[in-house]
C-alpha cells in the first residue's frame, strides 16, 4: 500500500512537478506575450502618436493651402469685383471722396451704376458698394435717417459729376426740411437744373413726371424704340435730360394718398425707360425689379440689395466744399448754354432747288430730340415778329435763318430787303464791300446805321407798298388771287416772294410823328395784303417797347402769327406762355399759332455769326448768281454820298438851251438813291432858299445845285453868278469855280449890290433873257441893306425871266427880312432846304396852316418845292468830291 502510496506521492509530485513546470511555462509564456502585447503596445502607440503628429501637420499643411487658395480666390474675386465696379461706375460715379472731382461724360450713356459704400471683404483693396441709377432703375433707402441723407447727396454727386452739365434735371420734394436735406445742391437753382415742389406738391410733381413719360412713350419713343436708353445706342443721340426726383419724406406709413401711391408706383414700374429716377427716403415703397434698396445703418451693418447680404459700409457725405462747387460749375455751363451748332447744319444738300411758289420753308435749327425745325413763310403764317433782349442772339437767328432760306432758294425765287435801325453795320456783310466784293444775290437792299433815317424806312415800306400793287394789278390782269396762281399763269413773269426784315422796327413807330404814323398805315396794308402777294414781314425788337408799339394796332399784330422769341423775350408769345423765360442760350421759342403755349416748338439755333462760314456760304451762292443780277443798294446812314455817283447827275448832257434846267439839291432817302430836285421853269416863284447856319452842308447844297446847273448848260449858254457875303464859304466857293464856266462872274460883301441891281433890271425888262442867268448868293442875310430891294424885283419876276436866285439865308427869319419883314408874301421862295432850322420856323414857307415836322440833325436837310410836294422831303447834302 505504502508502495502505492509512495507511488502514489511520486504520481502526485510528478503530477505537481509537472503541472508546475507546465503553469511556469504557461507563466513564462504568458509574460512573454505580455511583454510583447506591452511592447506591441508602446509601439502602437508611438505609431499613433506619429501618426496624429503627421496627421496634424497634414492637416495644417491643407488647411494652410486651402486659406491661401481661399485668399488667392478672393483677391481674384475682389479684384475681378473691383474692375468690374471701375467699369460699371468710372470716373466720379466712383471714385471715392478723397480723390473725387467731376468727369463729365459724353452725352448719350451715363455711368450705370453709382458708388454708394463699400464692401466689406476679407481683401485688402476696395470694392466699391454700386447702386444703378440712371437708365437702371430707382433708389430706394431706409434705416438711419442721417445716414440715408448723406448718402443721397453722395449718389446726386457722383450723378451730377459723371453727366454733362444739364443732362441731369433734379426735382426736390423735401417736405420736412423744405429744401434743407438738398441744402448743399442750392446753386443749381437759379439755372433750372434743380427745383423744389412744396410740402403740398408731392401729387402735381409725380403727375407731371407721369405725364413726362408719356410724352416720352408717344413722342420720343414712339413705339419704335423701348427705352431713352435704347435709343440712345441705336441713334447716338439722348433727346431728353433725366429728370431725378429726389423724395424725401417723414417715414409715416399714411404719407402717401391713395392717389400718389398710384403715380409712384406708374413710375417706379415706367420711369427709368424714359429717364425718370427717383431716390426715395422715408417713403413706403414696395419691394420691386429695378428698385435697388439701399438699408442705411451705422458700421458696418448697412446693406445695398445688389450686394446680397455682404455687409457694406456707406460712404459719408461728399465735403459741402466740393458739393457747392461742382453745383457752381454746373450752373455756369447749364447758362452758359450748349456749344453752338454750325451753319452748315442748315444747309441742304443741293442748293436752289426749292420753289417759292406756294412758302419759304427753312430750318433754323435743331430740336431737343434732334430733328430740324422747320419755319415756313406763306398765306399762313405770312408775317413773323421776332423779340430778345440784346446779346441773346437775335442778329444771328435772322442770319441763320437768312442762310437756311437763301441755299434753297434762288434770287429768282427770292429777294430780300433788309434794314437795320440798330447803330452798327450788322446787315453790311450782305452788300458788296470795300474788303470783301461779293454780296448775297437775293438781297436786293440793304440799310444800315439808319437809327435816325426813319424816314428810310419808310421808304422801304412805300417801294414794298408800290410793290405790292404791282403784284395785285398783274393778278388783277391773270384774274388770280395770289402768289402761286400769279406763277403758275405767269410762269415767265418775275415774282420772287420777298422777304422784309427789319431789325429793330421799334425804331421807326418811335413817337407821335407823320413818318410813325405813315410807318404804321403802311405797315397794315402791306401785312394784311402782303400775304397773299409773297410779301413778307419779319419785324425783330429786342425789347418790349417794339412790341408794343404794335400792340395798339390788333389787326396788325393779328397779322404777325409766326413768333419767335429768343431766352427772356416778353411779350412777343402769348402772355400765359413762359416758354421764353426758361429757354438756353443759343435756343430760341418758334410758334406760328401767335404765340399760344401749344405751339411752341424748341430749336437750337446754330452759330450764322462766324464771318468765315458765312462767307463760304455767300461766295459760293454769289459764284452762282445770275450775270444780269445787279448788286444790292447799300444805303448806310453814316456815309455821306457823292453827286458825281447820282444817276442823275450822270445823265446830264450839256445842251445850248434846256428848257427846264434841274437843280440838284442832295440825295433823297429813299430805295433807289434818287436826288432831290427842283426844276427851274420859266415861271414865277422859281426861287430857292436855303436856310440854316450850318455852313458846310449850306455851300454843299448851293455847290451841289451849281454844279448840276453847270453841267447842263453847254458853254457860255447861261450865265453863272456867285456872290459869297460870308468868309466861312470862301473855301466852298473856291473850290466850285473848277466846275462852273470861266466867265462866272464872282463877287462879295463890296459889289454885290451892283450885280443885283443890274439883274432887277434885266428882270423888270420883260422879255425873256436871251439865255438864263443862276444867281447863287452866299449869306444873302449879310449883304448891304439896300440890297434887298433889287433882290426882292429878283426874286419876284426873275424867274419869268429865267433869272433864277439859289441864295442861301442864315435863318428863317432873316429871309423874312429879305421878303419884307412879317406879312410880306412868301410866295416868291417856290422852293427850299432847311437845315438846322426848326418846323415850326418853316410854317410861312409851308402850305396849310402847319408845319413840317422837322428836327434838325447833322447833315440832314429838309426839302421842299410847292409845285410837286405834298410835303416835305429829308434830304443828304452830297459831300464834297
Ligand atoms: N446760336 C449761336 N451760336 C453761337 N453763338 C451765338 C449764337 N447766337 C448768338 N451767338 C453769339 O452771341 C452774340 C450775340 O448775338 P447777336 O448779335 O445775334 O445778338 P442780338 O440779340 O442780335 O444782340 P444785339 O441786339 O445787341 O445785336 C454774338 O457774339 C453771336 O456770335
Amino acid at each position: 500500500m505504502p508502495d502505492s502510496r509512495a507511488q502514489q506521492v511520486v504520481e502526485v509530485r510528478a503530477a505537481l512537478s509537472h503541472a508546475l513546470g507546465a503553469a511556469e511555462n504557461a507563466f513564462v509564456a504568458a509574460r512573454d506575450e505580455f511583454e510583447a502585447a506591452v511592447t506591441r503596445r508602446a509601439r502602437v502607440a508611438t505609431a499613433a502618436r506619429e501618426r496624429r503628429i503627421r496627421l496634424i501637420r497634414e492637416r495644417d499643411k491643407r488647411l494652410k493651402e486651402i486659406d491661401e487658395q481661399h485668399e488667392r480666390d478672393m483677391a481674384a474675386l475682389a479684384g475681378a469685383a473691383a474692375e468690374t465696379a471701375l467699369a460699371a461706375a468710372p470716373g466720379a460715379a466712383g471714385l471715392p471722396w478723397s480723390r473725387w472731382r467731376p468727369t463729365p461724360a459724353g452725352t448719350q450713356v451715363p455711368a450705370p451704376e453709382l458708388r454708394a459704400g463699400r464692401l466689406l471683404l476679407p481683401y485688402e483693396g476696395e470694392v466699391p458698394a454700386l447702386v444703378p441709377l440712371l437708365d437702371r432703375g430707382h433708389v430706394v433707402i431706409r434705416g438711419d435717417e442721417s445716414i440715408g441723407d448723406d448718402t443721397v447727396a453722395g449718389l446726386l454727386l457722383r450723378a451730377l459729376g459723371s453727366t454733362e452739365a444739364g443732362r441731369i434735371r433734379l426735382t426736390g420734394y423735401d417736405p420736412e426740411q423744405l429744401g434743407g436735406g438738398l441744402a448743399g445742391f442750392a446753386p443749381l437753382a437759379p439755372a433750372g437744373v434743380l427745383t423744389f415742389v412744396g410740402p403740398g406738391g408731392l401729387a402735381a410733381l409725380l403727375d407731371e413726371l407721369v405725364d413726362h413719360v408719356r410724352r416720352i412713350n408717344e413722342t420720343v419713343l414712339a413705339g419704335e424704340h423701348t427705352s431713352l436708353r435704347e435709343l440712345a445706342a441705336a441713334t447716338g443721340r439722348r433727346p431728353e435730360p433725366w429728370r431725378v426726383a429726389i423724395l424725401l419724406g417723414a417715414g409715416r406709413h399714411d404719407e402717401l394718398s391713395k392717389h400718389e401711391r398710384g403715380q409712384l408706383d406708374r413710375l417706379l414700374r415706367t420711369g427709368a425707360a424714359c429717364g425718370v429716377h427717383l431716390i426715395i427716403r422715408g417713403l413706403p415703397v414696395p419691394a420691386g425689379t429695378g428698385i435697388e434698396v439701399i438699408d442705411a445703418a451705422p458700421g458696418d451693418d448697412a446693406r445695398v440689395s445688389g450686394c446680397g447680404d455682404l455687409p457694406v459700409r456707406l460712404d459719408p457725405a461728399p465735403s459741402a466744399e466740393v458739393i457747392t462747387r461742382t453745383c457752381r460749375r454746373i450752373a455756369d455751363e447749364v447758362a452758359a448754354g450748349p456749344a453752338p451748332v454750325a451753319l452748315d447744319s442748315l444747309l441742304p444738300e443741293h442748293e436752289w432747288q426749292q420753289s417759292s411758289a406756294r412758302a419759304l420753308t427753312a430750318p433754323l435749327g435743331d430740336s431737343p430730340q434732334g430733328s430740324p425745325v422747320h419755319v415756313t413763310l406763306s398765306d399762313y403764317p405770312p408775317h413773323a415778329l421776332i423779340a430778345g433782349p440784346s446779346g441773346t442772339g437775335k442778329t444771328n437767328l435772322i442770319y441763320a435763318w437768312m442762310g437756311a432760306l437763301a441755299a434753297r432758294y434762288s434770287p429768282a425765287e427770292l429777294a430780300f430787303y433788309l434794314l437795320d435801325f440798330k447803330e452798327g453795320v450788322s446787315f453790311a456783310r450782305f452788300a458788296p464791300g470795300r474788303r470783301d466784293p461779293s454780296w448775297l444775290p437775293h438781297v436786293r437792299l440793304v440799310g444800315v446805321n439808319v437809327n435816325t433815317d426813319r424816314e428810310f424806312g419808310l421808304a422801304l415800306l412805300r417801294f414794298l407798298g408800290a410793290e405790292l400793287r404791282s403784284r395785285a394789278d398783274a393778278a388783277k390782269r391773270h384774274e388770280v388771287t395770289n402768289l402761286a396762281e400769279l406763277r403758275a399763269d405767269d410762269p415767265n413773269g418775275n415774282w420772287p416772294r420777298i422777304v422784309a426784315v427789319v431789325d429793330e422796327f421799334q425804331v421807326l413807330l418811335s413817337g407821335r410823328d407823320a413818318v410813325a404814323a405813315e410807318a404804321v398805315d403802311l405797315l397794315e396794308d402791306l401785312a394784311r395784303r402782303g400775304r397773299s402777294q409773297g410779301i413778307h414781314l419779319v419785324l425783330a425788337s429786342q425789347d418790349v417797347s417794339g412790341i408794343e408799339a404794335l400792340w395798339g394796332r390788333p389787326a396788325l399784330v393779328a397779322q404777325f402769327s409766326l413768333r419767335i422769341a429768343l431766352p427772356r423775350a416778353r411779350r412777343v408769345l402769348a402772355e400765359t406762355n413762359q416758354a421764353a423765360d426758361v429757354l438756353p442760350r443759343y435756343h430760341a421759342v418758334v410758334n406760328a399759332d401767335s404765340g399760344a403755349t401749344e405751339a411752341n416748338r424748341i430749336v437750337r439755333v446754330p452759330d450764322a455769326g462766324d464771318r468765315e462760314r458765312w462767307s463760304e456760304l455767300q461766295h459760293r451762292l454769289w459764284r452762282h448768281r445770275p450775270p444780269e443780277l445787279a448788286a444790292p443798294r447799300l444805303f448806310d446812314g453814316d456815309a455821306i454820298p457823292r453827286l458825281e455817283d447820282s444817276p442823275e447827275f450822270r445823265r446830264f448832257v450839256p445842251a445850248d438851251a434846256p428848257a427846264a434846267p434841274v437843280v440838284l439839291l442832295g440825295e433823297t432817302i429813299d430805295v433807289e438813291s434818287r436826288s432831290a430836285k427842283t426844276v427851274l421853269r420859266r415861271a414865277p416863284g422859281r426861287t430857292i432858299a436855303v436856310l440854316g447856319t450850318r455852313v458846310d452842308e449850306a455851300c454843299a447844297v448851293l455847290g451841289t445845285a451849281a454844279r448840276s446847273l453847270a453841267a447842263q448848260f453847254t458853254p457860255g449858254a447861261a450865265q453863272f453868278s456867285v456872290a459869297c457875303l460870308d468868309t466861312d464859304a470862301g473855301a466852298a466857293v473856291d473850290a466850285l469855280k473848277r466846275y462852273l464856266p470861266p466867265e462866272t462872274g464872282y463877287f462879295d460883301g463890296d459889289n454885290v449890290d451892283s450885280l443885283l441891281e443890274m439883274a432887277a433890271e434885266r428882270a423888270e425888262l420883260g422879255t425873256a433873257a436871251d439865255k438864263p442867268h443862276f444867281i447863287f448868293l452866299y449869306a444873302v442875310d449879310a449883304a448891304p441893306s439896300g440890297s434887298n430891294e433889287p433882290l426882292r424885283r429878283i426874286m419876284r419876276q426873275g424867274p419869268e425871266r429865267r433869272i433864277h436866285v439859289i441864295g442861301w439865308w442864315r435863318g428863317a427869319a432873316l429871309l423874312r427880312d429879305t421878303l419884307g419883314g412879317q406879312g410880306s408874301r412868301t410866295d416868291p421862295i417856290g422852293a427850299w432846304v432847311a437845315l438846322d432850322v426848326h418846323g415850326s420856323e418853316l410854317s410861312p414857307y409851308y402850305p396849310g396852316h402847319g408845319s413840317p415836322s422837322w428836327y434838325p440833325r447833322p447833315w440832314r436837310a429838309l426839302h421842299f418845292d410847292r409845285s410837286v410836294h405834298r410835303g416835305a422831303e429829308v434830304i443828304i447834302p452830297y459831300g464834297p468830291s
